[in-house]
């Protein structure tokens, strides 16, 4: 019995140790636009590696082999369907879990995509491999101190695609999530200004407004490079942008505001 749990503990250290395996999987995939592919506009119809690989890539390059190996892999994860086939040759088809489902473009330009991608940039992935020395020397972060003294929101600022990234991974996120709350909750009722702090694109104050006819003035509270990218929102509402003008470590409103 003690020797069958020390192979478990042996299996499962292994299996952690080589767990980067499965985001950096899943970051593949998502690079690729597997989900899109398979989901063919709501079909999602079992199909080979091969196929899926004839989608994603028209030239008819690329390896299906390597594509099938990611896939069995994000299967015992739970993100793709394994279908095989009982007539020789045995073929494996993939098709979306649920979760799978959720790295689908919907009619917005919106999935959960973005937020993987997000989460895989090179320079947070820097930070991870420094994590142990924040417990040696936390004075500090280790984001900072695997890009060269940089915060996350500084680099943003400085690189409009990494800007824009988050900005789609938050609305990717916040978007049905906010959906979800405004079904169930009505704490909105009776409020005439909303400020929404760390707003990003504006998702979720303009989802509100939409809905309560009663919020009068929307802020979206946010740094100065998001905001200069927030879609304008349509309507009667005043949304006043947060611009420049920077106060404390918190960017207060200044000189513009803009109204609808
Ligand atoms: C995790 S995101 C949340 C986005 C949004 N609330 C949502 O749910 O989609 C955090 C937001 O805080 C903003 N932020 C970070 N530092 C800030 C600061 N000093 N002043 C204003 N906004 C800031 C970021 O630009 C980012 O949009």
């Amino acid at each position: 019995m003690e020797k069958q749990e020390d192979n478990n503990a042996r299996l499962a250290i292994m299996e952690l140790a080589n767990m980067i395996s499965v985001p950096m999987s899943l970051n593949a995939v998502v690079r690729l636009n597997v989900a899109d592919a398979i989901w063919q506009k709501g079909s999602n119809t079992p199909l080979l590696p091969s196929e899926i690989l004839s989608s994603i890539l028209p030239s008819g390059t690329g390896d299906p082999e390597n594509l099938q190996r990611i896939l069995r892999m994000l299967t015992s994860y739970g993100v793709f369907n394994e279908h095989i086939s009982l007539v020789e040759p045995a073929q494996r088809r993939y098709s979306l879990t649920e979760i799978g489902k959720t790295l689908v473009t919907d009619k917005n330009g919106l999935s959960y995509g973005p937020y993987v991608l997000q989460h895989h940039q090179e320079e947070l992935m820097k930070a991870w491999s420094v994590v142990h020395e924040a417990v040696v020397d936390s004075s500090t972060e280790p984001f900072v101190k695997a890009n060269d003294g940089e915060t996350a929101y500084g680099i943003y600022g400085k690189k409009p695609e990494m800007n824009e990234l988050m900005q789609k991974a938050m609305s990717g996120v916040s978007v049905p999530f906010m959906k979800g709350v405004l079904e169930n909750y009505d704490g909105f009722n009776g409020v005439e200004r909303l400020v929404d702090v760390g707003g990003s694109a504006g998702d979720c104050l303009r989802m509100i407004i939409e809905k309560y006819d009663n919020i009068k003035d929307g802020v979206n509270f946010d740094l100065p490079e998001v905001v200069a990218k927030a879609p304008k929102i349509d309507g009667e509402i005043h949304v006043k942008f947060i611009q420049k003008h920077k106060y404390s470590s918190i960017y207060v409103q200044a000189t513009c505001d803009a109204y609808m």
